[in-house]
């Protein structure tokens, strides 16, 4: 069994709005990752904000949607207590534009590791700042910008979940919480187009993008 979480719960405050319901050239920014699992053959779970439960379920009536949280990390949740086990995968709805080889490809590593995300090589120079002065760099030889799909041991999962709502931590993405109680997590190589629509800027490269790529 393999199920994609598609997050879709958050609030947009850095874009001024719900982006994942923003237009993106001819669709919604949210129909682009809902479309592409489906026609993947994945089962579909989305969270979204309690007030879009009703439209997005009549949008997507083969998906279960489930209301997010104030959190990415129990929105996740809310939708992993759906999984009984296989394969999981959670993505952001917010990284609208998806290559089939690169999520088959991280698909296989999960098969075969039982965790795994997509994740580019930091290419610029990093600087610690503080107070608008730069205090140190970061060396980057091995930073990486983890991206979604991650992937995972559906069980595993759920027993990491349990774990840290009783040690009352939360983690910015499932990786993080799997190297926490469980161990490390494998990388693939993501890819420079899975941008994640987070101000009004990348709405429009996500739009230049798909103009000019053919999927
Ligand atoms: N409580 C939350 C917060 C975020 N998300 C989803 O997780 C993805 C990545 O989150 P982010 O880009 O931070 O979205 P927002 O939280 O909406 O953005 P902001 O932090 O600017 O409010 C998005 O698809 C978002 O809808 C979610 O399901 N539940
Ligand atoms: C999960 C994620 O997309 C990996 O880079 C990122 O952590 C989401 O962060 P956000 O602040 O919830 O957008």
């Amino acid at each position: 069994m393999k199920t994609v979480i598609i997050t879709a719960a958050g609030s947009g405050s850095r874009f001024g709005s719900k982006k994942q319901f923003e237009k993106l050239n001819k669709k919604l920014v949210i129909d682009y990752s809902v479309e592409f699992f489906k026609d993947l053959g994945f089962d579909i779970i989305i969270t979204v904000p309690k007030e879009d439960v009703d439209f997005v379920q009549e949008r997507f009536s083969f998906a279960k949607v489930v209301e997010g949280s104030i959190e990415r990390f129990f929105s996740v949740y809310n939708g992993l207590k759906l999984i009984s086990g296989g394969i999981v995968l959670i993505h952001d709805a917010a990284r609208p534009i998806l290559d089939k080889e690169k999520i088959l490809e991280l698909l296989d590593k999960v098969y075969e590791k039982k965790s795994a995300i997509l994740a580019i090589k930091c290419t610029d120079t990093l600087k610690f700042a503080q107070g608008g002065h730069i205090k140190f760099t970061i060396k980057r030889d091995n930073i990486f910008c983890a991206q979604t799909p991650q992937g995972f041991n559906a069980r595993l999962l759920k027993i990491a979940y349990k774990k840290a709502l009783n040690d009352n931590l939360i983690f910015t993405d499932e990786a993080s919480l799997w190297e926490h109680y469980i161990s490390s997590v494998a990388v693939v190589e993501g890819y420079r187009y899975n941008i994640k629509i987070t101000t009004k800027e990348d709405l429009k490269l996500a739009s230049c993008i798909l103009n000019d790529i053919v999927l």
